[in-house]
């Protein structure tokens, strides 16, 4: 089973005649690997993560893949006839655990979250907060492969907070993928393997969590990967910008002086990747449908 989740020129609209909220969306993510989405509000950051979770369908592209997923929304529904822990161990069930095991994991999230004593307080009746802490604990639950959080720490105290960000890391440590929205920058700072924008309706890989980039003219390098391989992290360390444009084709920008640096980076890696065209910037790079 592939268990990387992959968008393939994905494109949303919304109603036959919507502007595109998103277009040629390509994204890949791989098991073991952190990835943040940033962007301004309304720049299409929970379209996108309702694709990524396979709650909503693209209005063009495909996606591909189907590790166990599990999605914190943006806004809980809380009105749920359910106490905390009765809605923990029904969902437990759902996700195939064993009824005395949904409980006791239910029971063991609720107390990660500080939210014990809430067990057998009825949705309807939490507080914001706790009704976000059972909404953390039903994507923890069942131990997911890919893990969607949607800006999950909004409302949360700080204990709460720091828990969640422990068990994002145990999550990937594990195996598992986990990508996820925050207004706050230092929310997991240092610690995704990739960060994107979503800027006009198209993703931009940002590559300016290390070192700020030296200045100068630029050189727009196009480059062809393995399918569905990241860019190799000592080419990432490199470029002031990447974007796939198609399936495993990446249009880069690196600093004049450092792109030696990178086509090394590139050529060297395991397997290596082919180079389409280097170009200075402010040319139109070589269309790479067209390179021979
Ligand atoms: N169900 C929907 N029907 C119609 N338009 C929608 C729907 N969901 C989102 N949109 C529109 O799509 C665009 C992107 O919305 P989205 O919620 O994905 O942005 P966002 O980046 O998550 O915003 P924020 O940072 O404010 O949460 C907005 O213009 C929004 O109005």
């Amino acid at each position: 089973m592939q268990r990387d989740l992959r968008l393939v020129e994905v494109g949303r609209r919304y109603g036959l005649r919507g502007p595109w909220v998103l277009r040629g969306i390509h994204l890949t993510l791989t098991p073991g690997t952190l990835t943040r989405i940033e962007g301004d509000n309304g720049s299409g950051k929970s379209t996108l993560l309702r694709l990524v979770a396979r709650l909503d369908a693209p209005t063009e592209g495909r996606v591909t893949g189907r590790p166990r997923t599990a999605y914190v929304p943006e806004r809980f529904p809380s009105a749920l006839p359910f106490t905390a822990s009765g809605y923990l161990t029904h969902l437990g069930t759902i996700h195939g655990l064993s009824r005395k095991t949904a409980a006791s994991a239910a029971q063991s999230w609720l107390e990660r979250f500080g939210a014990a004593a809430y067990a057998t307080t009825p949705m309807s009746r939490l507080s914001k907060g706790s009704s976000q802490k059972v909404a953390v604990a039903q994507a923890l639950l069942a131990d997911p492969e890919l893990l969607v959080l949607d800006e999950a720490w909004t409302g949360l105290d700080a204990a709460a907070r720091d828990e969640l960000e422990r068990a994002v890391a145990e999550r990937t440590a594990a195996g598992g993928a986990v990508v996820f929205v925050d207004h706050d920058p230092r929310r997991l700072a240092g610690a995704p393997d990739a960060t994107y924008t979503v800027v006009d309706g198209g993703l931009k890989l940002r590559t300016d969590s290390g070192s700020p980039p030296p200045t100068g003219p630029l050189t727009r390098v196009t480059v062809q990967g393995p399918p569905g391989a990241q860019l190799p992290p000592d080419a990432v360390r490199t470029v002031t910008s990447a974007q796939e444009i198609t399936p495993g084709v990446h249009r880069l920008a690196v600093p004049a002086s450092h792109s030696d640096v990178l086509l090394r980076a590139l050529l060297t890696a395991r397997p290596p990747w082919h180079v389409v065209s280097v170009e200075p910037d402010g040319t139109t790079p070589l269309d790479p449908g067209s390179r021979p």
